[in-house]
C-alpha cells in the first residue's frame, strides 16, 4: 500500500485525512450502472458489505449500500469519505445479490434496482421520540409547587407505573390518575416530574403458527406434508397445483406456519393485493394476528413503519403486489407465489422484472423455499415442473366433493341476443337468450349469477352514426373509452378526460354519436332493464375506491347480499362465494384478439378462473360462454375442461415458432415526441442488429400502441434460442447506437404486454 499525500488542503483531499485507508464500493440508488469508491475513515471501521451509509455524491449526500472491496482504480485523492453509517441492519447478502442479479438480467442500472429496495429512505431513521413522564424521588420537595390532590395522585400513578414499561404520556399518566393532561405538564415544569424522550415503535401481534388449522383431505395432507417438508429444508421450488377450489391456500397456509413456528419470515405475494382483499381476514382467522400488507396505496406512513419493523424482524408475515420482493427481510424462510400464472407479476414501467422470477433468484440466494400456487400454472412454471427442476404439488379434487364445472359453449351466431326496451326504443343487447334463462333460473333458486366482462365504462368506443368519424386520444393511438356515471370519455391509457361533445367534432352532425360495444356499465343497463327485482352491483377497478371497500363488497355478495354481480377481472380470482352458481363469459373472445404471444394463454387462463368461481360449495355451478368462435382452439380447451391439453397444444405451437419458453425474446421499445427521429433511431438500430447464430432481429415496426401519451413509439424483437445470452448482446448492441436528442430506447427482457 502506498502512504497518502501527507497535505490535507484542498476540497477534494479529505480522504488524505485518513492517510491511505482501506476502501469500499458503495452502490447508490440513482441510475448508476455500478458502485463507487468512497473512503472509510478509521472511526466508521469495521464496515461491512451490506452496511446502509452516506456518503457525499456531488453536491449531495446520498443514502448507500456498501457493495465490497472498493477497486483501486480512483486516485486516492479524488477519493470522498465515507459520511457516517446508520443505525439499521445490514443489508442481506441474499437481496444484494437479488439486486445484481435483477440488474444483469433486466439490463437495468444497478443503482435503479437498489432504489426499489431502498423504497423508502425515512424508514432508515429512527421514529422520533415522544415525550413520557417518570417519577423523581424527591418529588415535589425541592419544588416551589403546592401539594394538590391532583398532583398527589398524578405522582403516585406515576411512582406506581411498572418499570417493565416505557413511561407513560401525559395523556396516559393523566388518565391513570384522573385528572387532566395539564397538572402532568405543570408537575414537570415545576420539577417534580421528570420529562424523558422515548423512542417506540409500533406494536405488532405476532401471528400464532400452533393455531389447528381446518381438518385437511388425504389429497390437502399429502400436499401440505410436502410444502412443510420444502420449508425445512432449503433451496427448493415447488409447484402447487390445485383446480378451482382445491384448497391451495389452506394447503400453504401449512406450510407458512412450519415457517413461522421456526421463527423465520415470510412473503406472500400476490397480483393485486387490492383484489384479493380477503386474503389478509383469512390469514387473521387462521393465525390470529394480520399479516403486514405491502402495495403501492399504502399510506407513506404506514410503508415507513412495516419497511422499519420487516429489517428489524418485528414482521413475521408480509402479504404484498410484487415490489414486496425487494423489502429487507433478515431472515427470510418462504415465498409464497400465489397465482403465478398472472401478468401482474410483470413490471412494465421502471425496470421491467417479473416478480415471479425473481422469487425464485431471491429464493436460491436465500437458501429457501419457494412455492408457487396455481389453478392455470404458467407454460413456463409448467415446463419447470415437468422437467424436475420443480416439485410438482398436485391437488386435483375440489374441497368437500364440489365438482369443478365444464363451461358450455354458447354459439352468439346460432343465440344471437335480442333486443330490449328502453324507454319504449329498442335497444341493442349483449345476453343470448340462453344465458338469460340461466340467470332466470338462478335467480329463482335464490343464487347468485356472475357475468364477467373485463372492460370498464358504458362502451369502448364512440363513433359518429353520420360520417363514421370514431373518438380517439389526442394523445394515443387508442379510442375513449364512454364512462356514463362520471359523464367523461377517458383513455385508459393517459388518463386523459373529456365530456361527451354534442355534436361529432368531425362532422359537426348533432346527437350521432353512438356508443359501440358493451363495457360493464352498459350491460348493467341492460340487466337493469331485464331483471328490475334482482339486487345488482358492478364490480370493476374504478367502482371498487380501495381495498376496504373491495373486501366489504366481497364479504356482501359472500353473505347473499346481491343476486347479480357484473365484473371486471377483480371478479375473477381467490373468492369463494358459495352461493354464486351461474358464472355467464359476456366476450369470450375478446381476449384473443391483436398478436400478443400469450394471448390465448392468458386467455384460457382467466376465463378458466372465472368458470371456477361457479358451484364451490355444496350446490352445483354452471358457465356459459358467449362466443362468436366455438372452434377456437381456446374455446375448446375451456369447453374440456383440460388446462393439461390446452398448455400441450400451446407448448407445440411456440415450440415450433422458438418462442418463450422455448426461445427468448427481448424488446426494443424507441420512443420520441418526433416520430421522424424515432424511424430513423430503429432503423439506426436495425443496421446494427446483432448477428449471430440463433438469433434473429424483427423490426423497427410501429408498436401496436403507436402513439402513447404522445410518445411516437416503434419496436424491434430479439428473438433468440435459448442457449444463447441476450443481455451481452443487447448490451454491445445499443453502444453501438448513438440516438439522436429526444429518443429513448426501452429494453424489456422476456416481455408481456405486446403494447
Ligand atoms: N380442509 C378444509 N376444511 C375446511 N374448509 C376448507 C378446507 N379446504 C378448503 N376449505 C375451504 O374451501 C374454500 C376454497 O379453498 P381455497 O380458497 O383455499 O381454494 P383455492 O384452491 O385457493 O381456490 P381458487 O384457486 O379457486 O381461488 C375456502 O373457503 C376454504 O376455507
Ligand atoms: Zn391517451
Amino acid at each position: 500500500m502506498t502512504p497518502g499525500p501527507a497535505t490535507a488542503g484542498g476540497p477534494d483531499a479529505g480522504a488524505s485525512l485518513f492517510g491511505a485507508s482501506r476502501r469500499v464500493a458503495v452502490l447508490l440508488p440513482v441510475p448508476v450502472e455500478a458502485p463507487y469508491d468512497y473512503a472509510v475513515p478509521p472511526e466508521l471501521e469495521p464496515l461491512d458489505p451490506g452496511a446502509l451509509v452516506r456518503v457525499p455524491l456531488g453536491k449531495r449526500i446520498e443514502l448507500g449500500v456498501v457493495w465490497g472491496e472498493g477497486a483501486a482504480d480512483v486516485p486516492e485523492t479524488k477519493l470522498r469519505p465515507v459520511l457516517e453509517r446508520l443505525d439499521a441492519p445490514a443489508m442481506t447478502e441474499s437481496l444484494r445479490h437479488l439486486v445484481e442479479w435483477c440488474a444483469a438480467y433486466t439490463l437495468a442500472p444497478m443503482g435503479q434496482v437498489l432504489r426499489m429496495a431502498l423504497s423508502v429512505p425515512e424508514a432508515l431513521d429512527p421514529p422520533k421520540p415522544r415525550t413520557g413522564y417518570s417519577a423523581r424521588v424527591s418529588g415535589l420537595e425541592g419544588t416551589s409547587l403546592r401539594a394538590t390532590d391532583a398532583r398527589r395522585k398524578v405522582l403516585e400513578a406515576a411512582a406506581r407505573w411498572p418499570s417493565s414499561e416505557p413511561p407513560p404520556s401525559a395523556a396516559d399518566l393523566a388518565r391513570r390518575a384522573g385528572v387532566g393532561p395539564a397538572v402532568v405538564k405543570g408537575l414537570a415544569e415545576g420539577g417534580a416530574l421528570a420529562a424523558v424522550p422515548v423512542v417506540e415503535e409500533p406494536d405488532i401481534p405476532p401471528p400464532d403458527p400452533r393455531r389447528p388449522g381446518p381438518t385437511l383431505s388425504p389429497d390437502q395432507a399429502a400436499a401440505a406434508d410436502t410444502l412443510r417438508a420444502a420449508a425445512r429444508s432449503g433451496f427448493s421450488v415447488s409447484l402447487l397445483e390445485g383446480v378451482t377450489g382445491s384448497g391451495k391456500t389452506e394447503v400453504y397456509f401449512e406450510a407458512m406456519a412450519e415457517t413461522l413456528a421456526q421463527g423465520r419470515q415470510v412473503l406472500v405475494l400476490l397480483p393485486e393485493i387490492a383484489l384479493t382483499a380477503r386474503w389478509p381476514e383469512r390469514f387473521r382467522q387462521r393465525f390470529g394476528a394480520p399479516p403486514a400488507p405491502w402495495h403501492s396505496d399504502l399510506p407513506r406512513a404506514q410503508r415507513r413503519d412495516i419497511w422499519r419493523a420487516v429489517a428489524f424482524g418485528r414482521v413475521s408475515v408480509v402479504v404484498g403486489a410484487r415490489s414486496a420482493l425487494f423489502l429487507p427481510f433478515p431472515d427470510l424462510g418462504l415465498i409464497i407465489v400465489d397465482e403465478e400464472h398472472d401478468g401482474a407479476f410483470k413490471q412494465d414501467d421502471g425496470v421491467p422484472y417479473n416478480a415471479r422470477d425473481m422469487a425464485v433468484v431471491r429464493g436460491r440466494a436465500g437458501g429457501l423455499a419457494v412455492v408457487l400456487a396455481s389453478a392455470t400454472p404458467s407454460l413456463e412454471t409448467v415446463l419447470n415442473a415437468r422437467s424436475g427442476r420443480y416439485t410438482h404439488v398436485p391437488l386435483p379434487r375440489r374441497h368437500g366433493g364440489a365438482e369443478v364445472p365444464t363451461p358450455e359453449l354458447l354459439d352468439l351466431r346460432a343465440h344471437p341476443p335480442e333486443k330490449w326496451q328502453r324507454q319504449g326504443v329498442p335497444a341493442q343487447s349483449f345476453l343470448a337468450p340462453p344465458l338469460l334463462k340461466a340467470m332466470e333460473e338462478t335467480l329463482s333458486r335464490r343464487e347468485q349469477s356472475l357475468l364477467f366482462l373485463n372492460r370498464r365504462g358504458y362502451a369502448p368506443l364512440t363513433l359518429c352514426r353520420v360520417c363514421g368519424h370514431r373518438l380517439q386520444c389526442p394523445n394515443c393511438s387508442t379510442w375513449l373509452v364512454e364512462h356514463r356515471h362520471r359523464r367523461v370519455l377517458q383513455c385508459h391509457h393517459c388518463d386523459y378526460r373529456t365530456p361527451l361533445p354534442q355534436k361529432c367534432p368531425s362532422c359537426e352532425a348533432p346527437d350521432a354519436l353512438a356508443p359501440c360495444g358493451p363495457g360493464v356499465e352498459r350491460l348493467a343497463e341492460e340487466v337493469a332493464a331485464r331483471f328490475p327485482k334482482a339486487r345488482m352491483v358492478v364490480a370493476a377497478s374504478d367502482t371498487l375506491l380501495g381495498p376496504t371497500a373491495a373486501a366489504e363488497l366481497m364479504e356482501r355478495i359472500e353473505q347473499g347480499a346481491v343476486d347479480i354481480v357484473i365484473g371486471t377481472q377483480v371478479m375473477a380470482k381467490g373468492h369463494h362465494f358459495p352461493l354464486l352458481t351461474l358464472v355467464g363469459v359476456v366476450d369470450a373472445d375478446l381476449g384473443l384478439a391483436g398478436g400478443d404471444l400469450r394471448a390465448a394463454e392468458r386467455t384460457f387462463q382467466l376465463l378458466h378462473q372465472v368458470a371456477g368461481r361457479a358451484g364451490r360449495a355444496q350446490r352445483p355451478g354452471r358457465v356459459l360462454l358467449q362466443t362468436t368462435d366455438p372452434a377456437h382452439p381456446v374455446m375448446q380447451a375451456l369447453a374440456a375442461n383440460d388446462p393439461e391439453r390446452f398448455l400441450s397444444v400451446e407448448a407445440e405451437t411456440r415450440n415450433a415458432l422458438m418462442m418463450p419458453p422455448f426461445g427468448r425474446l427481448v424488446a426494443l421499445i424507441v420512443s420520441g415526441l418526433d416520430e421522424r427521429a424515432v424511424i430513423e433511431a430503429g432503423k439506426a438500430l436495425a443496421r446494427h442488429a446483432p448477428y449471430a447464430e440463433d438469433v434473429e432481429v424483427l423490426g423497427p415496426a410501429p408498436a401496436p400502441l403507436a402513439v402513447l401519451r404522445r410518445q411516437h413509439r416503434h419496436r424491434l424483437l430479439l428473438k433468440a434460442a435459448r442457449s444463447v445470452r441476450v443481455q451481452p448482446l443487447v448490451r454491445d448492441w445499443l453502444a453501438a447506437v448513438r440516438l439522436p436528442p429526444g429518443v429513448r430506447v426501452r429494453v424489456d427482457v422476456d416481455p408481456y404486454g405486446f403494447m
